[in-house]
């Protein structure tokens, strides 16, 4: 029983669903790849999909002996332990996040610096970051005293549960991609990939993004213009830093992705504020629909939290990040004009 060409059943409603996917996973190596169109022609399976090309076009299936039947029986399984009724942290988002953690690691200024295996822990930590994400964050389930946040002592408590279902579902039947890499190698990926998932944890970001800017200060260049990283420290650093921009990278899209994206994340958040209101909670910032003004909010999360990450980020991998650069002004503008009331721009 030979694979399909991308992984995945593609719907049979869809007449040439086939070449309408062909043409979307032709933008692959583009940052405007259109995600939520490949979660159509899928069958809402985009994450199989983009992360099954990923490995072929990589050559990483090959590099390290993964069977493709293993890599698609894993990846189906990690993508059904997504939780579809979840409205932002579902496999749409893990799919975005892997294809935004290939393109950034596509940067000229970081052509091969990483190993293979380093590739392969990215892509791997991106597919897998939040899966099983409740709709609900670490706040919440530590507030409520959840059977998670008791499990992880309140410590980065969503981020190790998403670690931990992936290396336990690695060991079910016919799943252990990792089968063919010896113990040291798969020690290595391990480890690299529990160091970046953590990271993901918004509570890092401060320290994660001083360390970044360090970096940039003192950053070392070959004469070819790489990045010269010579310790596990420097390069786990950077790789944090990758999986963290392409973890926040919605505003920094074109605008109807980015808009979207807003859609999504608005109703996850409202839908635990409306809980919280349920079980009589404070209800968290962002997450008070009667209150939160959503375009203020987008203004607020870019210039405060996005934009400084991201020029950051620009700045290690100078000239390569700048029409990311531009989209995160562009969609700025959007939000800071769609304030009711707000100043004209001002005229040239
Ligand atoms: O929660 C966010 C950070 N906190 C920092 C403290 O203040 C509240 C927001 C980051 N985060 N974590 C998970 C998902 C997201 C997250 C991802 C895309 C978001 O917006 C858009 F790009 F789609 C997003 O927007 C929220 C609502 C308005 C402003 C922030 C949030
Ligand atoms: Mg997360
Ligand atoms: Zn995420």
């Amino acid at each position: 029983d030979s694979l399909p060409r991308f992984g995945v059943p593609l719907p049979q409603d869809l007449p040439n669903a086939e070449e309408e996917l062909e043409r979307e996973l032709d933008n692959i190596d583009k940052w405007g790849m259109d995600i939520f169109r490949i979660d159509m022609l899928t069958s809402h399976r985009p994450l199989t999909c983009v992360s099954y090309t990923l490995f072929e076009e990589r050559n990483l299936l090959k590099s390290f002996n993964i069977p493709p039947k293993t890599f698609v029986t894993y990846m189906l399984n990690i993508e059904e332990h997504y939780n579809k009724e979840v409205k932002y942290h579902n496999q749409v988002h893990a799919a975005d996040v892997t294809h935004s953690t290939h393109f950034l690691l596509c940067a000229p200024a970081l052509e091969s610096v990483f190993t293979d295996l380093e590739i392969l822990a990215a892509l791997f930590a991106a597919c897998i970051h939040d899966v099983r994400h409740p709709g609900l964050n670490n706040q919440f389930l530590v507030n409520t005293n959840s059977e998670l946040a008791i499990m992880y002592n309140d410590e980065s408590v969503l981020e190790n549960h998403s670690l931990a279902v992936a290396f336990k579902l690695l060991q079910m039947d016919n799943c252990n991609m990792l089968e063919a890499l010896n113990k040291k190698a798969v020690a290595a990926v391990q480890k690299m990939v529990i160091d970046m998932v953590l990271a993901t944890d918004m509570v890092k970001h401060m320290s994660l993004l001083a360390e970044l800017k360090t970096m940039v200060e003192t950053k070392k260049v070959a004469g070819s213009g790489v990045l010269l990283l010579d310790n596990y420290s420097d390069r786990i650093q950077v790789l944090k830093n990758l999986l963290h921009c392409a973890d926040l990278a919605n505003p920094a899209k074109p605008p109807d992705f980015c808009q979207q994206w807003t859609q999504r994340v608005m109703g996850e958040f409202f839908t635990q504020g409306d809980l919280e209101k349920e079980k009589k909670m404070e209800v968290s910032p962002m997450m008070d629909r009667n209150t939160v003004v959503v375009e203020k909010s987008q203004v607020g999360f870019i210039d405060y939290i996005i934009h400084p990450l991201w020029e950051t980020w620009a700045d290690l991998v100078y000239p390569d990040a700048q029409d990311i650069l531009m989209y995160l002004e562009q969609n700025r503008e959007y939000y800071q004009g769609q304030i009711r009331d707000s100043p004209p721009p001002e005229t040239a």
